[in-house]
């Protein structure tokens, strides 16, 4: 299958450069508008799909993003492996502010998002126990350049859009094994696992949260400073993802491109013809 490289840029991150035949796409789903256009092109020779998670000029909120139409449209596109990109903060002392985690597990404390595209008339239970793709990982982990890189990591995602409390901060760090915190991972891993399409997550540190006695609380012109001073380094990793990929997308070795197989329990004369029909991109293979 053709490979298809989807991007999510979260804070700081609106657009990406250097494409060949760049332009923003609109795309339309049946879960309403994505966040933004979509720039595609080509990197390298491999199709490249960049969409801004909070829209071009920061519009949505952690909490008002449309996930939904974001996962739906970059699987409308072709894309076969999506790698967000965000800002976080850091519950570990040696991960510190400027470096990178490549993700590998979260917790979901979100609670004011719609999470699933199944439902009445269409119950589906995929796997999570392996929330992100560990060959995509490993080539974002290769594609970094000028950065410090941790490889494994958990990240609890929060609602926002306010800060954590510091008793809240305490407890995800001491006693939940939380690494980093963010407000958008969440449901974004859960329905890419759902749409079949392998994701990793590269999360840039930002800040201490408010636990770190010597740093304080959050401040989000310190984010930005960081988000500054670490974009470039972003770019340079999505720059090098097609050489590390290829242009080729193998079904994947870890299951992710066939999570669906099993996943569906409403009986095919118990399914509703309308939900089906929105399923149409994200579930086409096994409907
Ligand atoms: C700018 S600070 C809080 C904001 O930044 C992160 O966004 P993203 O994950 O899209 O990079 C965080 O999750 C919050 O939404
Ligand atoms: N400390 C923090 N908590 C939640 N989201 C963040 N994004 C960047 N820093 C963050």
């Amino acid at each position: 299958m053709e490979r298809v490289i989807g991007i999510i840029g979260g804070s700081g991150l609106y657009g990406i450069e250097g494409l060949d035949n760049g332009a923003w796409v609109r795309v339309t789903t049946p879960w309403g508008d994505p966040s933004d256009e979509i720039f595609t092109g080509t990197l390298g020779g491999v199709k490249m799909a960049f969409l801004p998670r909070h829209g071009r000029g920061h519009v949505y909120s952690p909490s008002t993003v449309p996930y939904r139409a974001n996962i739906d449209a970059m699987k409308r596109l072709g894309v076969t492996d999506l790698v967000s990109v965000s800002a976080c903060g850091s519950f570990r002392e040696e991960m510190a502010p400027g470096d990178f985690v490549i993700v590998d597990q979260f917790i979901d404390r979100t609670f004011a998002r719609e999470k699933s595209f199944f439902g009445t008339g269409c119950v589906a239970h995929v796997s999570l126990a392996h929330p992100t793709c560990p060959t995509l990982s490993a080539a974002c982990f290769a594609a970094a350049e000028g950065v410090k890189v941790h490889m494994g990591g958990t990240y609890l995602a929060m609602e926002g859009p306010q800060f954590s409390s510091l008793a809240e901060s305490k407890m995800y760090r001491e006693h939940w094994g939380a690494d980093v915190i963010g407000m958008t991972n969440m449901p974004e891993a859960k329905l890419a696992r759902e749409a079949e399409i392998c994701y990793a997550s590269v999360a840039m540190i930002t800040d201490y949260d408010s636990w770190h006695p010597a740093h304080g609380e959050v401040d989000i012109s310190e984010i930005i400073a960081t988000l500054g001073a670490n974009s470039e380094a972003a770019r340079k990793l999505i720059a090098n993802l097609p050489g590390k990929l290829g242009a080729a997308h193998e079904s994947c070795e870890h299951g992710c491109n066939t999570a669906l197989d099993f996943a569906i329990m409403t009986a095919p004369d118990k399914r509703d013809p309308a939900l089906l029909a929105r399923l149409d991109a994200v579930a086409g293979r096994v409907l």
